[in-house]
């Protein structure tokens, strides 16, 4: 089953459908609704964020569905389903895949990554994602038994390049150097961008924003007319 999961997502789209409490879209059934559209566009996965959006996503489609949690814990910078916590909550909503921080960066609670791994092994039928910013910490994930790793936070680490483009560098890299699957997943803005991830090597593509976040969309249009009006 997992790797039928895996399989039906290759070459494909999967649309994150989120928004966080101070968007205009925030809303489990505005989530549910991006979900259909997707659905309708012909993506083969969501990606969704908080138990609640999962299963309201959940009840209106059947395609698989990565699962996060982002939460915020003092003193710490990771935020995707950062402890154990979050990934029993996120499994229990329904998530066919979970997706978790996966840098080298300190977490919170008692568990390090290697032991959440573990725990869900031994524990659940579940598969992993690995979201990392950079090779080392691809190569890692791999080694510590994720099922695919994505790119996901390439750029959102201070150590990681700071581009508006995908990493695509980091997306070829990995790509050649890993046996699990690669998702290309972060500021992706055009379908030229999405088969450029493809063709550097890209199992699957994960776009958010660009589908989902229309207040984003509609800035990038009034900021590149603004910008030719005063030129
Ligand atoms: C860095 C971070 O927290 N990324 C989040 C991960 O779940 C989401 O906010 C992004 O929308 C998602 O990764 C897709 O990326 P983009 O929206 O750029 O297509």
């Amino acid at each position: 089953m997992s790797h039928q999961i895996i399989e039906s997502l290759k070459g494909k789209l999967i649309v994150s459908c989120q928004a966080l409490e101070d968007e205009p879209f925030f809303g489990s059934e505005f989530m549910a609704r991006f979900a259909i559209s997707a659905d309708k566009g012909n993506a083969v996965g969501i990606r969704a964020n908080t138990p609640s959006d999962i299963m309201a996503i959940r009840k209106v489609t059947k395609l698989p569905l990565i699962g996060l949690w982002k939460k915020d814990y003092d003193g710490y910078e990771v935020y995707i389903t950062p402890t154990m916590e979050e990934v029993r909550c996120v499994i229990e909503a329904g998530a066919d895949i979970v997706a978790m921080d996966a840098t080298f960066r300190d977490r919170p609670g008692d568990m390090n990554l290697a032991e959440i791994v573990q725990e869900v092994r031994r524990n659940f039928n579940v598969l992993l994602m690995a979201d990392v910013s950079t090779f080392e910490e691809g190569i890692a994930a791999e080694r510590l038994g994720f099922d695919v790793i994505s790119t996901t936070l390439s750029g959102y680490t201070p150590y990681s390049p700071q581009r508006e483009e995908p990493d695509f560098q980091l997306i070829a890299n990995l790509s050649r150097s890993v046996k699990i699957p690669v998702m290309a997943e972060g500021r992706i803005h055009s379908p030229e961008q999405a088969i450029q991830c493809l063709k550097e090597g890209a199992y699957a593509v994960v776009i958010g924003g660009a589908i989902t976040r229309p207040h984003a969309i509609t800035k990038k249009y009034t900021e590149a007319m603004e910008k030719f009006i005063h030129c």
